[in-house]
């Protein structure tokens, strides 16, 4: 497990990181999400020592710290960030990197093999990377995290440029990480994808960090909450505020309505559809609100 406490930083006056404390649990994935340039990347680098807080700490396992060189040292040896493609070297092969990686972190070289085959790199791996494509030079950077096998994973955009069907497996990935006890940190912009997947997940805005359960609560118990309408026009709102008086009506900037049906029994769901079938709505569905929708509530309403 991994813990920030009072985390603080500004560039140019602004704060980045604002007194944020926050625990990352062993066995859990953590999604972080917010617009560009909010402080995702800033946070990771926190994390990792490459950018010195102007307060707070980080505390690993309940009692290392970046105190001196040596915590550092033993620190990464349990804290990993993916690569960035930018790190590859061209003119070696992806296996090379994964041995160098597998040999840095001292991990069981039996994972290079396993990993190249989960990820269904067989066909390139030996091909020198500066051949590969941009998607399979972003699996090669996630094979390369999984080959060094550290306790916390971090990992800035891990889907990059990866089609569904990859989108879909490192997915899974992520989830046997967890499950082998591991801290998985994910900041990403695909929100359908993450919110499969994360425990919990993080918005971000003016330096400080907010649980989504906090702005709908139920969110990550996935309950039926909600009725989303893609599109309806007012006057028909205008009807279901009359029909159904308790029923709380929310539009959202992304043009989706949402009905809010918290409690409410079969009986009373049916009569929603019903309304709903009558005023020829046909694109509505039930379930919890969606990241998306939290995301267009929580960044773009004023
Ligand atoms: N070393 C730095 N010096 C000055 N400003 C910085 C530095 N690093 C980041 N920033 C600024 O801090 C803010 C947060 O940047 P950061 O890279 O953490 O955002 P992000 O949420 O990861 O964005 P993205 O989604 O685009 O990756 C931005 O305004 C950025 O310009």
């Amino acid at each position: 497990m991994i813990e920030l406490k009072n985390i603080g930083v500004q560039f140019s006056g602004r704060d980045i990181l604002k007194d944020v404390s926050v625990m990352f649990n062993a066995g859990e994935i953590v999604g972080l999400v917010a617009p560009n340039g909010t402080g995702k990347s800033t946070l990771m680098n926190v994390i990792m020592n490459y950018i010195n807080p102007i307060s707070g700490k980080v505390i690993l396992n309940d009692e290392l710290e970046y105190t001196n060189k040596k915590n550092e040292v033993k620190m990464h040896q349990l804290v990993s960030m993916m690569p960035d493609q930018s790190d590859l070297y061209n003119q070696i092969s992806g296996k090379e990197h994964l041995k160098i990686y597998s040999s840095m972190w001292n991990s069981n070289p039996k994972l290079i093999d396993s990993t190249i085959q989960e990820l269904g790199m067989e066909s390139y791996i030996n091909k020198n990377t500066g051949t590969y494509s941009l998607g399979m030079r972003q699996r090669l950077c996630f094979a390369m995290q999984v080959v060094s096998d550290t306790q916390v994973m971090l990992m800035d955009e891990v889907m990059n440029g990866l089609d569904p069907t990859h989108v879909e497996l490192i997915s899974q990935i992520l989830v046997k990480k967890k499950s082998e006890g591991k801290t998985v940190i994910v900041a990403s912009h695909l929100l359908e994808n993450l919110e499969k997947y994360a425990d919990r997940i993080f918005f971000m805005k003016n330096g400080e960090l907010i649980l989504v359960n906090a702005i709908s609560p139920g969110f990550e118990e996935r309950e039926i909450t909600t009725v989303r309408i893609s599109e309806m026009t007012d006057s028909i709102k205008g009807e279901i505020s009359k029909e159904f008086p308790e029923t709380k009506v929310r539009s959202l900037p992304n043009g989706a309505t949402l009905l809010d049906v918290r409690g409410y029994d079969s009986g009373e769901l049916g009569n929603i559809v019903e309304f709903l079938k009558e005023n020829q709505i046909t694109e509505f569905s039930f379930g919890k609100v969606t990241l998306n929708d939290l995301y267009s509530m929580y960044y773009q309403e004023v």
